[in-house]
Parts: structure tokens; C-alpha cells; sequence
């Protein structure tokens, strides 16, 4: 059978994020099936397919790639009690809210959530789930992501260390440990795809020091590597994080992870603000990758991370928005956005001695972290960048729009981040075209968002 053809024809610029960092101006690209097949001067590619976009006006990129979510939080944006606290303040605000969370909440907060990525110009998620009330399980988020289609690296969390054994969750949120291992083994097995283009990679993935042993955090290791799958947590999120690490465990958080394993090509940990000199070197050293959440840790008031540094360093940096109620939108290109302000700002020099300033943290340095830097910290090949062979995960945005005047005219590739933060206007994600002339093609959103704010007010009334 022949696979269809979808052509984005005479693209005003198609930023390809490529090993040579391209950017061709009237261009076009050719999709076969989930790959794409050529792309370049639109005089030089067909003029028909089995599908035409025309993509005059617009600007295309790499579908971005966030790798650090709590989809479920969607149903907790802005609960007023948890506005003003810090981390460990907000999670014991929150989790006696999330205790509600049920299977169907988990899968309509993870369509919304993806909603908004997509529409973000997100192409791939990572979302690591970590509590499992009342029959919820990976499952239903699993199924939300096939629906809408997204490509999705779903991991599985767990927290075991209750406020009683000197954790932060209350008891009655914790699970066993072997249940814990059993059920990622469980989901492994049904759901992880290894192969090129894959839509459905899972992770493991403990949350936090403070909510988990480190009895299961080398368990976890062992079986991920048993398994070939990818390791994720929070580490180093703010100076209480530190102190924890410090006072239960005498050392720092990156001693701490290296002792258990948890360092490698093969993890990448969320947050990471508080990473210190010899951190920085023992994750370039090792190729472990780093989720950098910007909006999250200036909401929760972090701090802001070493990302420069890290960089620099040679240490894997992608993007995060973090859970839906610590940022509280999902909206990957502002989130790129954000993450070139917040590196720019101080212009006096940091504890590492680096230099701040517009000049250190450019347009394109964010939709490289927001790009090429994600599909290396999820540890993908086939995402990222545009070229023949790679999968065919592209956004696409109307420059042409009222945030773009008098900006695109000039640079519409670095007019995405420094003008306001734009919807796509097509995103295609493995060849398909899931977001229309602006529109969510995949779903019906109106329904969708009746019911999942019915569903949050069902939430935060149980708990009341
Ligand atoms: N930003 C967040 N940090 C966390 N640490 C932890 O244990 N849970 C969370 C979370 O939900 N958000």
C-alpha cells in the first residue's frame, strides 16, 4: 500500500534546527506517510500531494518537545490557597486535593493539557504521573494521548515514603514498593515502543528524594535498565530540596543520585536550579539531561537555574512547563520564551561567574533547547530537527497574526520568541495534521473543557 503524501508548500521560512542550524526562506517540505521526505526550495520540490498545506505567511519548525509535565494538574491551576506558598508548602496544600484525582479526571486533564501543547506548537510530551488514587493508572493517560494525538513519553511515578517514615505525602497516598516495580513492569511491557518513530516510549520514574527510598530508586534504575527504558526525576528543585537531601541523606543532591545510579546518558532529572559547580561537571560527564522549567521555579520561587552553565558544560538541556498548577499554562513556545528572558536576566555575574545579558541568551538558543535539546534528553534520534528520514512533527504559525506585526517583517524565526507567544496555526505530529487553520482537528474541545472544569470543581469539592 502507498502511504499519502502531505505537502507545507512555500513556507515563508522553514527553520530545520538541522546539524547546520538552516533556515530556508520560501521553502517547502514533503511528508511521506510519518517521515519526512524532502524538504527545500519550493521550486525544487512537487507542487501537488495527496495533501496540500499552503504555507505562505507562515513560519515552520520542529514540533517542540517538553520533557517535564503533570498533566493532572490541569485540574488544580490556580487553587487560591496554593498561590503565594513555595514547593513544599504548595504540594501539601495540594495533595490532599490531588487525593481525589479518579481514572477519568486523569485522562480529561491529560487531553486538555496535550490540547495545549499541541496548540503551543508541542509535538511531543513527556508526563510523569506519580500518585495513583482510586484506580487511576498510566493507562489513562496512555489512551488521552492516542486520541488527541501526541507523541507521548508517559512515565511512570510513584511515591512511597509517607509524612509518618519522614517524607512529605500524606500516608495515604504512598504505595508499596513491590506494587510499585510490578505495575512499571506492567506498563512496560504493554505500552513501551523502542522502534524509530515511536509514538508511545514509557519512563520510570520515583518522584522526588522526599517522597521516595532510595531502596527504590535503585530498583527503579535496575529495571529500567533491564528493560531499556529512560530514568526521570525531580532533583535539586530549591534550597529546601537541598536541605533534605542534606540532613536525611549527608549529601548533596547530585551525590545523592550518583550514589543510587541515577546518573547516565539514560536520565534526565526535572528542575535541577540548584545544581552546584561539581553537579554541573559529574552530569556533563555523564550525559545526563536536565528539565529546565522556568516558569515553575519563578512561580514557585525556585530560584533560576545554572542553565548557561550547564550548556556550556556540554550538559543535555531541554524544556519543561511542569505541572499544569505550578506554571499554570502549557504553552511550550512561551515556555521557550520565558526560559530566554529569565537567562538573560542580571546582567552582574552569577555564583558561576557567567556573564548574563541579551547577548547570552538568544532567540534560537531557545528553540534549540526547546527542539534539538528535548529529543536528546528523551533520547531521540528521530525528533528535534527537520530533515529527510526524520519524523514528521512540524509546527507551523501564521506570521501574518496581530503578535507578529511589525516583527516578522524583520526575523520571523526569532520574532516567535521575542514577540508574544503565538498558537500554532498546523501542527502535524507523525505525518498527521492535528491542529487545523487553529483548530484542534483530533477532538472537539468545547465538550472537552465543559467537562474537565466540571471535573475540577468535582476535585477541589471533595477535598473541601
Ligand atoms: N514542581 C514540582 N515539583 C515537585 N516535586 C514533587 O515531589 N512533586 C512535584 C510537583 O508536582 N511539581
Amino acid at each position: 500500500m502507498t502511504e499519502p503524501t502531505l505537502l507545507i508548500r512555500d513556507a515563508d521560512v522553514v527553520a530545520t534546527m538541522d546539524d547546520e542550524r538552516r533556515e530556508l526562506p520560501r521553502a517547502s517540505v514533503l511528508i511521506r506517510g510519518r517521515a519526512i521526505e524532502a524538504i527545500g526550495p519550493a521550486s525544487d520540490l512537487p507542487r501537488e500531494a495527496d495533501e496540500v498545506i499552503d504555507a505562505r505567511g507562515h513560519v515552520v519548525i520542529p514540533g517542540l518537545v517538553n520533557t517535564h509535565h503533570h498533566m493532572y494538574q490541569s485540574l488544580t491551576r490556580a487553587i487560591p490557597a496554593a498561590q503565594n506558598a513555595e514547593l513544599f508548602g504548595w504540594l501539601r496544600t495540594l495533595y490532599p486535593i490531588w487525593a481525589g484525582l479518579t481514572p477519568e479526571m486523569a485522562r480529561v486533564s491529560a487531553q486538555v493539557a496535550m490540547a495545549e501543547l499541541l496548540l503551543s506548537g508541542c509535538t511531543t510530551s513527556s508526563d510523569h504521573l506519580y500518585l495513583y488514587p482510586n484506580g487511576v493508572r498510566l493507562d489513562d493517560t496512555i489512551e488521552a494521548a492516542a486520541s488527541i494525538g501526541l507523541r507521548f513519553h508517559p512515565t511512570r511515578g510513584s511515591m512511597s515514603v509517607g509524612e509518618s517514615a519522614g517524607g512529605l505525602p500524606p500516608d495515604h497516598l504512598v504505595e508499596r514498593e513491590d506494587a510499585i516495580l510490578h505495575d512499571t513492569r506492567r506498563v512496560i511491557e504493554t505500552f513501551h515502543d523502542p522502534s524509530r518513530h515511536a509514538m508511545v516510549r514509557v519512563g520510570v520514574a520515583p518522584c522526588s528524594p522526599f517522597s521516595v527510598s532510595p531502596g527504590l530508586m535503585r530498583d527503579a534504575a535496575a529495571l529500567a535498565r533491564a528493560t531499556g527504558t529512560r530514568l526521570h526525576t525531580h532533583l535539586a528543585e530549591n534550597d529546601h530540596d537541598l536541605a533534605y537531601s542534606r540532613d536525611k541523606f549527608g549529601q548533596t543532591p547530585t551525590e545523592y543520585a550518583e550514589s543510587l545510579g541515577w546518573l547516565g546518558e539514560d536520565v534526565w532529572h526535572a528542575h535541577c536550579v540548584k545544581l552546584d559547580a561539581h553537579g554541573i561537571a559529574r552530569f556533563a560527564a555523564t550525559g545526563t539531561g536536565v528539565a529546565h522549567c522556568p516558569c515553575s521555579n519563578m512561580r514557585l520561587a525556585s530560584g533560576i537555574a545554572p542553565v548557561q552553565r550547564m550548556r556550556a558544560s556540554g550538559v543535555p538541556v531541554g524544556l519543561g512547563v511542569d505541572g499544569s498548577a505550578s506554571n499554570d499554562a502549557a504553552h511550550l513556545l512561551n515556555e521557550a520564551r520565558q526560559a530566554m528572558l529569565l537567562g538573560r536576566v542580571g546582567r552582574s555575574l552569577d555564583a558561576f561567574g557567567c556573564d548574563h545579558g541579551p547577548a547570552e541568551f538568544t532567540a534560537r538558543d531557545a528553540l534549540d533547547i526547546a527542539t534539538r535539546g528535548g529529543a536528546r534528553v528523551l533520547g531521540r534520534d528521530d525528533i528535534g530537527h527537520l530533515a529527510p528520514g526524520m519524523s514528521a512533527d512540524l509546527a507551523l504559525f501564521d506570521t501574518r497574526t496581530l503578535g507578529f506585526a511589525g516583527g516578522a517583517v524583520h526575523d520571523p524565526v526569532g520574532a516567535l520568541l521575542l514577540c508574544a507567544s503565538a498558537t500554532t496555526a498546523y501542527t502535524v505530529v507523525n505525518g498527521r495534521v492535528v491542529v487545523r487553520e487553529g483548530r484542534l482537528a483530533t477532538l472537539e474541545l468545547e465538550p472537552l473543557l465543559e467537562r474537565h472544569n466540571a471535573l475540577a470543581r468535582q476535585l477541589a469539592n471533595r477535598s473541601a
